[in-house]
């Protein structure tokens, strides 16, 4: 039995979800799951033919039509006219998915300052102006849920992508931040930690490099890598009222890998 069938198809019906690098990979999935059980859903990624190949994929898989815009989550102009573009559709978001993110292997002496700031604004900046774009209708309708995708305890940093570990941190702490500033308007905000999920992205930004990450099953205690699937059933469950009084969390879902993490070499 697919895990996300424990979800009720009618879960998430009157729920409006913005999900970046809802194109692809696990944004994607998580896309595709919140349509299947009833939110209007929204993706967003840089890619005009991604974005095309995800609509008809999630059509055909749920019978149901997502949203799409072309965002680069960098951009100010770009967030700005998907804010106007959901609240004219939709009037608001009451769930957003921050997944969009960028990662490629540098060793710290040799990373360029743009090569940093690349990582960093697609995942931290972009993850504070898109939450910010809709939490405002969030705070009126005291409802809203936000989720961050993060990585497992990025405070220890990440050898080899310290641009990804500082943003990823940065997100972390930005989830505890809302996630206590906002919880008297009724919203939560949590983080999802995934371990190793073979996606493209992985395959053409991480394993494509000599990064010292290998696609690996061997140090994972449950035996095996992680699938969009394993990261969309603990999505559903941190997005659904089942998590009612659950906010602040970064969720690892990892199959056991980081109680004993392989030592990287960069
Ligand atoms: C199975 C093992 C898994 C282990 C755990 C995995 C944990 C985390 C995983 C993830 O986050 S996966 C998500 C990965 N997905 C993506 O990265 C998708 C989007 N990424 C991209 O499209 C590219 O990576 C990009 C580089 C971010 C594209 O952005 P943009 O087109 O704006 O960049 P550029 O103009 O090409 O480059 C900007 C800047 O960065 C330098 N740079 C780019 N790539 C590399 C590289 N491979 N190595 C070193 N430096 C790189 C580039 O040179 C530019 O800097 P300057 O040269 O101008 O100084
Ligand atoms: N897969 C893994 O092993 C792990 C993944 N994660 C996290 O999970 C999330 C999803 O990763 P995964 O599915 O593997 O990666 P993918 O590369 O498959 O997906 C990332 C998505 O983000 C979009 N994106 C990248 N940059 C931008 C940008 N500047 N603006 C808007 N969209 C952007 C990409 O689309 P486009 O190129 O069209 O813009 C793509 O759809 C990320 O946050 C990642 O850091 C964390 C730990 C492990």
């Amino acid at each position: 039995m697919d895990p996300e069938d424990f979800f009720n198809p009618k879960l998430f019906d009157g729920e409006v979800a913005v999900v970046t690098g809802g194109a692809s990979g696990i944004g994607l999935r998580i896309a595709r799951a919140l349509t299947a059980r009833g939110a209007e859903v929204m993706i967003t990624s840089r890619s005009i033919e991604r974005l095309e190949a995800a609509e008809l994929e999630i059509a055909a898989r749920t019978g149901r039509i997502v949203s799409s815009l072309p965002c680069d989550v960098r951009e100010a102009d770009d967030v700005d006219r998907l804010q106007d573009f959901v609240m004219s559709r939709f009037g608001g978001a009451s769930i957003v998915v921050n997944n969009a993110a960028a990662n490629f292997f540098t060793p710290a002496e040799r990373m360029t300052r743009r090569a940093f700031d690349t990582v960093v604004q697609a995942d931290l900046y972009g993850t504070f102006a898109v939450t910010q774009a809709f939490v405002g209708h969030m705070i009126e309708q005291r409802h809203g849920n936000i989720l961050n995708i993060t990585i497992v305890q990025p405070e220890r940093g990440f050898p080899g992508f310290s641009h990804s570990g500082a943003a990823k941190a940065g997100i972390l702490s930005l989830t505890c931040s809302w996630a206590f500033e906002w919880g008297r308007h009724g919203i939560r905000v949590n983080g999802i930690a995934p371990g190793p999920v073979p996606t493209r992205g992985v395959a053409e930004n991480m394993l494509a490099t000599d990064s010292p990450f290998a696609d690996d099953a061997r140090h994972v205690p449950l035996g095996r890598l992680g699938t969009p699937e394993d990261i969309t059933s603990a999505a559903l469950f941190l997005l659904s009222p089942a998590a009612s009084w659950i906010t602040g969390v970064n969720l690892v879902v990892d199959g056991g890998l980081f109680l004993n993490p392989p030592v990287t070499d960069s």
